[in-house]
């Protein structure tokens, strides 16, 4: 199911030239594009990995918008990883799963006061539309049944048991508060669960 890996090297912050595999799949559930980015070899040399399942935000990830922390979450995976070694599934999961159209419309909710549950809902979504089956898929499908997890969100942790894969430890990330994300990351803690620490 792993199809194609190629070489990349990644810059972030002051850290360049960071060696990673990207690694394309086909035969996943769904016919979304998502990849696997591979830090030292870690698929092949390490028994019980750190793995990442980061849905994509495209407003965080690539322009860091202060509503959220997700590429502050991406880069610190990376750079852990660049020491590491570690594995990120790149989830084409826009938005919670309703897409970055849907995704501006409940921005513009959140503006007038909700937060991001009552946004998704009052445009008719649940909570959340993600379903980690594919992340599962892409591990089996580098032939890894053992892994460290990164994330604060106790929902990827029960997706991937659920699937069949141990996951022998949760490595929270870091709390990323900055000027306008403040309550995004509150709302995780008190809708989803999420291990978010406040000092
Ligand atoms: N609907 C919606 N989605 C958002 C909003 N802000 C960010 N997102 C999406 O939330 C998701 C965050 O993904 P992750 O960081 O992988 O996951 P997480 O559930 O926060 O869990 P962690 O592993 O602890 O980071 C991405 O799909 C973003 O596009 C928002 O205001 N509304
Ligand atoms: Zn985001």
């Amino acid at each position: 199911m792993a199809e194609v890996r190629t070489r990349i090297s990644l810059k972030v912050g002051s850290q360049s030239h960071i060696p990673a595999e990207m690694v394309s799949f086909h035969g996943l559930n769904s016919d979304k594009e998502h990849v696997a980015i591979i830090f030292g070899q870690a698929d092949q040399i390490q028994a019980v990995p750190l793995v990442r399942l980061h849905s994509e935000c495209l407003t965080g990830d690539v322009f860091h918008s202060s509503r959220c922390d997700c590429g502050e979450q991406l880069d610190e995976a990376i750079n852990q990883m660049a020491e590491q070694g570690g594995i990120i599934l790149y989830l084409r999961q826009e938005g919670r799963g309703i897409g970055l159209y849907n995704k501006i419309d409940a921005y513009k909710l959140q503006s007038e006061g909700m937060n991001t549950y009552q946004a998704n809902n009052h445009l008719g979504f649940g909570d959340d539309l993600r379903d980690f089956t594919e992340a599962g898929q892409m591990l089996e499908a580098l032939s890894i049944s053992r892994i460290k997890l990164m994330t604060n969100n106790p929902k990827k942790v029960k997706a991937l048991s659920d699937y069949g894969l141990t996951v022998e430890k949760e490595v929270n990330t870091s709390t990323h508060i900055k000027d306008g994300n403040e309550d995004y990351l509150k709302a995780k803690v008190d809708n989803a669960g999420h291990k978010l620490k406040f000092d």
